[in-house]
Order: C-alpha cells, then structure tokens, then sequence
C-alpha cells in the first residue's frame, strides 16, 4: 500500500528535471484546457529534461489562463510558431485541430481515439507524412514495462498459442455525468467504445455486437464478440457507467484482459493504469501459477506513469532517435476502422465526420 502511495505522490507530483547541456527541450502547446492535461502530459513534462509545456489554448481564453497560472504554463493561447501540439480535445475535434497543427509545422501527440472516423485518420497521417512531422495517437499504456512484459509471456510460447482474449474496460456510474461529459456526447464524437473501447481492440473482424444506449446514437457500454486469424475469439466489454452492484454497492472501476492460452491463462489487473498497480497472474495448466509485477525498466523509475513512457517516446521521436515503444500508423487506422464496423454491425453508425476542410 505505501508503494503505491508513493509512486501516485511521485506521478502526480514528480521531482524537477534539469535541462541536458546539450539538447534544447521541445516546448509543447496544449490544445484544451482538458481535465486529462495534468495527468496525461503536464506532470510527466516536469521529469523530462527534453520536454516543456509552454503553452495552452482553450476556448476561452480566461479559463485558459487559470489553467496556466494552476499548472505554471507561460503562454496562453501562444504564437503560431515554435512549440509542437498535443490535442486533448473531444474525439470529433481531433481531426480538425490535428490538421491545422500539422499545416502550421507542428509535431502532434493526439489523444485517443484518433478521430472520429478511418479516414479521418488516414488524412492526419498522410498530411504528417508529407511534413516529415511526427503525429502519435495517445495510446499510453502500451509504453509501460509491465505491458511489454505480459506481452513476452505471451510471446515465449510457455502459455502455448493463444485460444481467446477478454478485456472488460468499465467505469462506475457517477464518474462521468452523462448530461454534460464529451463521452456521452454524440456531436463531439462520444461512446463507450469510442472512449474505452479504443484501448481493447486490434486488427479483429467484428462478429456481433451488443449495445446498452445513454441516448440515440450513443452507447454507454458495448459488448461485441470478434474472430482474429488463426481461429482466436476475443470479446471485450466498455462501459462508461456501471450500474451498482445488487442496485446500491458501487463497482470499482475493471481494466482486465485475460487471454486463455492452449497451456494456461494470462490474467492482467490495470492493464490501462499499470503505473498505479497492477498484476499478471500466470496459471499453467497443471502447474504453479504465479503473479508477477513490472514497475521500471531497468534505466527507469517505478513511479514512471504510462504517459510518461509515451512522451519520452513522442519526443525521442521528434528528436530523431528510435523509442522503445511505437503507435504506428497502421495501428491506429485500423483501430478506427474497427471501431466504424462495430457500430456499423450495430446500426449505431459511425461517429460524426469532421466537417473542417483542410486548405491544403
Ligand atoms: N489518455 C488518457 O488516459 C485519457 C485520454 N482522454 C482523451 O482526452 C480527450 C479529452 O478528454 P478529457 O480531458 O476527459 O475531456 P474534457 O471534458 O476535459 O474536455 C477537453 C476539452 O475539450 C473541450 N470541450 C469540452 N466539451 C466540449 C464541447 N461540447 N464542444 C467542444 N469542445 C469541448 C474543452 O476545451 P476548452 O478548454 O477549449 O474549453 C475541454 O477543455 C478525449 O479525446 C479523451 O478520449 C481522456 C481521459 C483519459
Ligand atoms: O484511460 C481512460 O480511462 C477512462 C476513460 O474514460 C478515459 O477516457 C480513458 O482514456
């Protein structure tokens, strides 16, 4: 318990870099005053010695600079040159501010999901490519230690091949409110599966799929069923409200995907959050299970968040060195696109098209 306390203390609140003799730090423009920011890059800007959060823009321009005054951010609004972008704008702004920060020759860390559509993204990739710029959609967890270390489970063969996979992503109902949360909100690009749903999937073909709706055209939890190749079934669940337990005891939160192997099973707790704990139960058939639990690699910190990872990566990226870890373009086009056939088999119908047009 008071690891994890201390490593939430440090995450949160992480001790100042300095700046490296020889490297400038890339100075970041944040687009939204957006609950996220602190979590997502503020704070893991501040243990990055290559990494400033310089400056925010929000809609208006006053709650831009509270927000700039609470997290020590210079500028409000800021210029039009010298600071890349990261978006933490609804889904359904993505594409459009991605756009224009790629046509004014910023490098982009876009939040997840990438867009509201496939195209969209394919768009934001190519326009990227063209620049020569670096364009990353946030999908953190998959920096992390502990992540990597499920993965080589997976991959060593010691669990023999993979049968089926189950990620359950869920909230409890309470923590979003559905009258005033982007996530509920259709115009903005809102569902469950648009907001967690993005985390669960790969490159899987949709073969049913169950819907509970907040309203019209937005799912406040999915259940859909997919084949991969090779023969392998994976489900997953979201939801963005959870109701109570026998009506009135509230749910913990569930980030978990369990894989069921032809030897055994891999079980990871907080596959999403892994910095604040997690666990990899490993259950060979007819052997001695066991947990394991990977907080650091071995040049890093424990308290090192998932968006910490990722933005050491973003701007190593930038820098023009190899990260550890990569999104590529492919991974997140063909995430949208599994998203579009999901509601497509549902009749949900995909989220709203951006109706920006570029210039260029
Ligand atoms: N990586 C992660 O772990 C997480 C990622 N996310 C992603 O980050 C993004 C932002 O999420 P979150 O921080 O929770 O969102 P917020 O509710 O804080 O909204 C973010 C920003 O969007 C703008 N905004 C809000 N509502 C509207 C609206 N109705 N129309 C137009 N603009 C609006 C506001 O910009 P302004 O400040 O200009 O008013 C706001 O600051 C989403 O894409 C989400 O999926 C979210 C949570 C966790
Ligand atoms: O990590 C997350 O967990 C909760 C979600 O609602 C959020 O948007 C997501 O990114």
């Amino acid at each position: 318990m008071l690891d994890i306390i201390s490593r939430l203390r440090k995450t949160t609140n992480p001790p100042e870099a300095k700046p490296l003799p020889d490297s400038q730090p890339i100075r970041f423009g944040i687009l939204g005053a957006a609950t996220i920011g602190p979590m997502a890059i503020i704070a893991p800007a501040k243990s990055l010695s290559e990494a400033v959060i310089y400056a925010v823009a929000a809609r208006d321009k006053d709650r831009a600079a509270q927000y700039a005054k609470k997290h020590g951010i210079e500028k409000v609004f800021g210029g039009p040159s010298g600071y890349q972008g990261a978006t933490q704008l609804p889904n359904g702004l993505h594409y459009e501010w991605t756009m224009k920060a790629l046509a004014a020759g910023k490098h982009v860390l876009l939040e997840k999901p990438a867009a509201n559509t496939a195209e969209e993204t394919r768009q934001m990739f190519d326009s990227a490519e063209k620049k020569g710029l670096v364009l990353l959609e946030a999908v953190h967890y998959r920096f992390h230690p502990a992540v990597h270390r499920a993965k080589a489970i997976l991959e060593s063969g010691e669990l023999g091949p993979i049968k089926s996979t189950h990620s359950s992503l869920a909230m409890p109902r309470g923590l979003f409110n559905p009258t005033n949360d982007i996530r509920f909100n259709y115009s903005v690009g809102g569902g469950a599966l648009m907001d967690m749903g993005c985390y669960t999937i790969g490159p899987i073909s949709v073969v049913s799929v169950e819907h509970e709706l907040s309203s019209p055209q937005v799912d406040r939890k999915t259940t859909a069923k997919f084949e991969l190749p090779g023969g392998i079934t994976s489900t997953i669940m979201c939801d963005l409200s959870m109701p109570p337990y026998l009506g009135f005891v509230p749910n913990m939160p569930t980030f978990t995907v369990v894989v069921e192997c032809e030897k055994g099973q891999l079980e990871m707790f907080n596959y999403v959050a892994p910095h604040f704990m997690h666990s990899i139960s490993i259950k060979p058939v007819g052997k001695k299970g066991r947990v394991e639990k990977v907080y650091k690699y071995p040049d890093g910190e424990d308290w090192h968040s998932t968006y910490r990872h990722q933005l050491e990566a973003f701007v190593s990226k930038v820098k023009g060195r190899t990260p550890r870890t990569w999104v590529t373009r492919e991974d997140s086009i063909k995430n949208m696109e599994v998203i579009e056939s999901v509601y497509a088999k549902s009749g949900l119908g995909s989220r709203p098209k951006s109706r920006y047009v570029p210039s260029d």
